[in-house]
């Protein structure tokens, strides 16, 4: 499902990050963990299709991104191929704020090409138990509940794969327990494979004690900048 080899990227005039081999089985967890600048958000950024591999392989759910992948499909079929495939969770929510928690949801479908569905919209945020919510605006939120929303907004198009970069990010334990929980249980009601980067000791702990250890791996990333 993912897939990598000696991938590693590098940043005009930036430095070259060097990322470990993964494989990730469907309905796998990746834990992406390491020092704040080690390249976590970069590998998100790679395994979204956002920015392009300097050299190795990587497979996202039966896509070549890697370097190697000459046939990578640009703009509007990547576009569309990434908007079907990954659900993302930024660390900053990115929620229109002149738009209902209903309509940013219809603006993710809108993106993908799609119809607008609003059977799937409100089955997507009742799944999240937001769906009374529907008509506010992101401002007359809560942090949890923006959280929930934005994670209905991930996975509204049934996304192969979920990533989410620091999830837990300035949260205390309880809410932070509340988000990792919410997360793990909304990718396996929807089959996807999870991606977490952080750096935060909480997440490791919450998937070693909630996770087969078949199905989670966790890799550290290093200052191996070349
Ligand atoms: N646009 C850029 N141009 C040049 N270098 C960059 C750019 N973006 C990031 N970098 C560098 O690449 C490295 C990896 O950055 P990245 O944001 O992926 O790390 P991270 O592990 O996600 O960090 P954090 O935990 O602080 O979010 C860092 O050394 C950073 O300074």
């Amino acid at each position: 499902m993912i897939r990598s080899r000696q991938l590693a990227y590098r940043y005009p005039k930036g430095p070259v990050l060097a990322f470990p081999d993964v494989d990730v089985p469907q309905g796998g967890v990746l834990l992406l963990a390491g020092p704040s600048g080690s390249g976590k958000s970069t590998w998100l950024a790679l395994a979204a299709g956002l920015v392009g591999a300097t050299s190795g392989q990587l497979d996202v759910a039966g896509q070549s991104l890697g370097a190697g992948g000459a046939a990578l499909k640009q703009g509007a079929a990547l576009d569309a191929w990434r908007a079907r495939t990954i659900g993302f969770l930024p660390q900053k929510l990115h929620l229109s704020t002149a738009l209902s928690v209903h309509d940013n949801l219809a603006m993710a479908q809108w993106a993908a090409g799609l119809a607008q569905d609003d059977q799937r919209i409100g089955e997507a945020l009742e799944a999240l138990g937001v769906q009374d919510l529907a008509l506010r605006k992101p401002a007359q939120l809560s942090g949890g509940q923006a959280q929930r929303v934005a994670l209905a907004r991930a996975v509204l198009l049934q996304p192969q794969v979920i990533l989410a970069d620091e999830p837990t990010a300035s949260l205390d334990d309880e809410a932070a327990a509340a988000s990792l929980a919410l997360l793990q249980s909304t990718a396996r009601w929807e089959g996807a494979t999870l991606v977490i980067a952080t750096h935060d000791a909480r997440v490791a702990r919450f998937f070693s004690e909630n996770t087969s250890q078949k199905g989670l791996l966790r890799i550290v990333l290093g200052r191996k900048q070349l």
